[in-house]
């Protein structure tokens, strides 16, 4: 049997009355690379911040591999938030201890690693990083965990395309195969090559889950050209 990392069952979440997600269910299983697609307000970091277990559903069942989300499932999941979460006396050095310190499956080798590839220096302040460079950082101390899952909220929002590209290609060199990736983001021609599977996300329901290749042989078109076709207003 296939094992779901993670699985959401008739998930509902309203803001006061507002509904943000709206009885959503799918599964995400091992190995795999996921973009989360959706327009702005589509309930994106909505279902992430649910999954990472931040906020809870108003409905519905969580579970990751298998168990329901809480702290058992947090030491399993590596969450990259769309804010930074670092103080403002924070070197990069800083940065990168107080995570080996606070997660006992952090990877001190990896993180440096990628803080080379990434041409961040111990020493920046965190605080004068561009917000390219930030992000950059926030996608090292996420990914420098050995976890099961990494959820990533708009990873490439607000940067160049060069940054873009060098962030992509960061997560594809320095991602586990056993493990699997859910990236939400709405610049989807940016980023689609990553993707094994996309689901689309509008006004709060999964309106499309589906294999990448199949997608393109199936309909004949790109991620991209799909998004557009869906989402058009
Ligand atoms: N804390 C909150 N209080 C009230 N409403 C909220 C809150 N957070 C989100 N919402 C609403 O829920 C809906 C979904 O928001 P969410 O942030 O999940 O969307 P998103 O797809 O991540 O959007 P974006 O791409 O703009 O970040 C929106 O209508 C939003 O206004």
């Amino acid at each position: 049997m296939v094992e779901n990392l993670l699985q959401f069952e008739g998930v509902s979440k309203s803001y006061r009355s507002k509904p943000a997600l709206k009885n959503v269910s799918f599964t995400v299983g091992p190995g795999k690379i996921i973009g989360l697609l959706g327009t702005n307000g589509s309930g994106k970091s909505t279902l992430m911040k649910i999954a990472a277990g931040l906020i809870p559903a108003s409905a519905g069942k969580v579970t990751v591999s298998g168990e329901p989300v809480g702290l058992a499932s947090k030491a399993v999941v590596s969450f990259m938030p769309d804010r930074p979460l670092s103080e403002p006396w924070m070197r990069v050095r800083d940065a990168v201890a107080f995570y080996r310190d606070f997660y006992q499956d952090f990877d001190e080798e990896k993180a440096r690693k990628m803080l080379e590839f990434m041409h961040l220096e111990e020493r920046d302040k965190v605080n004068s990083l561009s917000k390219g460079m930030n992000e950059r950082l926030q996608l090292t101390l996420t990914l420098s965990r050995r976890a099961k899952l990494y959820l990533m909220d708009e990873p490439i929002g607000g940067v160049d395309p060069v940054a873009r590209t060098k962030i992509l290609d960061a997560i594809v060199e320095f991602y586990s195969e056993d493990s699997s990736l859910l990236i939400s983001t709405h610049l989807v021609r940016d980023i689609e090559r990553i993707f094994d599977e996309v689901m689309f996300i509008r006004d709060g329901e999964i309106v499309l889950q589906e294999d990448v290749e199949d997608l393109r042989l199936k309909h004949g078109k790109s991620v991209d050209d799909m998004f557009k076709e869906v989402f058009a207003e």
